[in-house]
Order: C-alpha cells, then sequence, then structure tokens
C-alpha cells in the first residue's frame, strides 16, 4: 500500500545520503480561500501522514514571514544570556502546567540510550501573550518585553493558521458537530497553547550526556514549526525514519494527540524525533514553533476511550516525558505505542 509520507528522496550530502520525507505541499491562500483540491489535500495529509508543509510565499503571508525573522533573531539574542539568567525562569517551578518558562538541556531523556536530552527550550504561553489573566504575568527576560508587539502578532498569525486548518478538517471529515474543533480552540479562552524557542548545539560542541529530543507525538493540537536546519525526522509506515527538510518560506505542520482524538481519531498524530543532522555540524539549530493547543476544559477520548480535559492530558504526558525510559516504555502515552521509543541505534 503507497501512503502519503512514504515515499522518500536520497539527498546527497558530501558523502552521506540522507532521506528525507516528501511531505504533501498545502498553500495557504489556497486553504483559507476554501479552494477544493486544496482541502482534498490537506485531508489526504491528515489521515495518512499528520504532516505537511505549508506554503507561506503568498504575498498576504509576507508580514508572517518577516516576524517569524526577528523571531530568530530574538531566540538568538534570548540563548546568548548566561544559564544562571535563564533558569531563574525555570518552567518547572513557574507553574504545574509548564507552559512558561525555561527548560534547559538534559532534563527529559534524549534520544539515544542512556542519554538525556540535548535541546534547550523557552515557552511563552498564549495565556500570557494575551494577558488572559493580568494577575498571573509570569516575569521573564526582559528581551520578551522590549518585543511584546512582536511576540502578539506572531501569536495571533500563528493562532489563525491554526484556526483555518481546523476549519478545514472539521468540513473535510463531516464531524457530527462542524464547530466542535473551533469551539474547543477560541482565541483568547486559556488553554496550554504556547509558541516555544528552541535551541539545539551544533554536532561538533555536543555534550556526550544530552542528546536531540525523543521521539514523541505532540500533546496539543496542531504545531506550526519553523527551522532552517534539517534535524526533525519523521517514522514513515515501513518502520523508517525521514528527516523533514526545511523549506524556506513554508512552515511545517503537524497533528498531535488532542487534535486525533477531538476528530474522532481520523487524523494521525504522527511519531517524530529530533536528531543531528548532516548540516548542522558546526551551527547551532534553532526552532520555533507554535503549539496550538485546546482549551483547559475541551474533553476528547483517548485510543482506549477514556475522556480527558485538555489540561489533563497535558498534564499526563508531560509527566511521561520527564519519567525515565524504563516508564516510558511501559505504556503509549509518549509514542502512541507501548513498549517502542523509537530510539537511535549506534549511539
Ligand atoms: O525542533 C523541532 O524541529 C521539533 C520540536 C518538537 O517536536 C517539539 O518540541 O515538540
Ligand atoms: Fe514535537
Amino acid at each position: 500500500m503507497t501512503q502519503q509520507g512514504s515515499i522518500t528522496s536520497t539527498l546527497s550530502n558530501g558523502n552521506r545520503d540522507i532521506n528525507s520525507v516528501d511531505l504533501k505541499v498545502i498553500p495557504f491562500a489556497r486553504l483559507e480561500e476554501g479552494d477544493e483540491a486544496t482541502i482534498a489535500a490537506l485531508l489526504e495529509a491528515g489521515t495518512q501522514s499528520g504532516f505537511f508543509y505549508l506554503d507561506l510565499q503568498h504575498k498576504t503571508s509576507q508580514s508572517l514571514l518577516n516576524a517569524v525573522d526577528d523571531v530568530y533573531q530574538l531566540s538568538k539574542s534570548l540563548f546568548d544570556l548566561t544559564q544562571n539568567e535563564l533558569i531563574t525562569h525555570d518552567l518547572d517551578v513557574i507553574g504545574p502546567s509548564k507552559i512558561d518558562g525555561y527548560k534547559p538541556a538534559g532534563r527529559n531523556t534524549g534520544v539515544a540510550r542512556g542519554k538525556q536530552d540535548g535541546f534547550e527550550i523557552y515557552l511563552v504561553s498564549t495565556n500570557s501573550t494575551l494577558k488572559l489573566d493580568p494577575l498571573d504575568q509570569p516575569p521573564r527576560p526582559k528581551i520578551f518585553d522590549l518585543h511584546e508587539a512582536l511576540l502578539s502578532f506572531i501569536v495571533e498569525q500563528l493562532h489563525r493558521i491554526g484556526e483555518i486548518v481546523l476549519e478545514r478538517f472539521s468540513s473535510a471529515l463531516q464531524l457530527p458537530d462542524p464547530q466542535s474543533l473551533q469551539n474547543a480552540h477560541r482565541y483568547g479562552r486559556p488553554s496550554t497553547s504556547a509558541l516555544g524557542l528552541l535551541k539545539y548545539p551544533p554536532a561538533s560542541d555536543i555534550d556526550i550526556g544530552k542528546l536531540g529530543q525523543i521521539a514523541h507525538t505532540d500533546v496539543g493540537s496542531i504545531t506550526v514549526l519553523f527551522s532552517r536546519l534539517g534535524g526533525l525526522q519523521v517514522l514513515q509506515p515501513d518502520g523508517e525514519w525521514a528527516f523533514v527538510e526545511p523549506k524556506p518560506g513554508h512552515a511545517v505542520i503537524n497533528i498531535g494527540d488532542s487534535l486525533r482524538f477531538l476528530a474522532g481519531k481520523k487524523l494521525l498524530s504522527s511519531l517524530h524525533r529530533v536528531v543531528p543532522h548532516p548540516d548542522a555540524q558546526t551551527s547551532a539549530r534553532f526552532s520555533i514553533a507554535y503549539f496550538m493547543r485546546p482549551e483547559y476544559e475541551a474533553e476528547f477520548e483517548d485510543e482506549e476511550g477514556k475522556v480527558w480535559t485538555g489540561i489533563g492530558w497535558h498534564t499526563r504526558k508531560f509527566a511521561v516525558f520527564r519519567a525515565s525510559m524504563e516508564t516510558q516504555i511501559k505504556d503509549s502515552i509518549l509514542t502512541g505505542r507501548t513498549g517502542y521509543l523509537g530510539l537511535l541505534e549506534n549511539f
């Protein structure tokens, strides 16, 4: 059986061959105007792969692409701060939801046996960007306050992209309640959504005990990702891992657990991980991810028919991210598969 996402091409990089996946490309402008062929392609990507490229090269998305460039600069400056400064905003200390603050490398399990994770992340919750609770604004590095307008703009734009994707999935899947997906993600309602700034060190500068990001399905609904260097890999139907190469002017979008569950398990929450890429030998890899996640009280059923709230599933999943590999392998929460962690071999 041929499945979208199973076709790989081999890129040549120096002496190394790199397996990469040919994802569907969905032009956002066509999706927004409701073009039927584009919606059909979206549905195919969502049901057969769970990943696609969103083409943002139309002139109406130029200001968003400019904002993404500005957020890269912000992210570089942020991670130039000392560890001592960043750790004063420790995400595990700021609050139980882990949606605001800094996580240093090494706090989670990593992508190879015996390793911890190799990436830093700073999360800015959408609740705090939109000031949903003016009394609960976690203190953050000054650089964010200097770029408040940029953060509000990009969150609004990326949330809007998420809403369009939800609307189109909703109609294409002919869900019993045509508003159910949108109603679980209302803009301005408290949710675990967040903008994530991630940094992976260059291969030349890797700490021996820390590597990449462990294989996982995303906890939320839609992840909109931008990066300039490779490293992200998806598990394909044939069981092989393949790189999702970055494409200028495009975002990489993937579906997470919450959307899969909200859509009656008709969409795939694809397994992915981050490993060192041959192109990232000497440069650090920065990625920008908008994690669109359901409202706290949205409800859905997991694979076994157990009912969760948005916040409940989030809390459950993050406990597993922090657990040992022995615990992670015992159930399907992290990867959607019991007994499989998708570790990088020979490391
Ligand atoms: O950095 C990336 O490319 C992917 C990050 C990711 O999968 C995540 O943080 O959930
Ligand atoms: Fe992810």
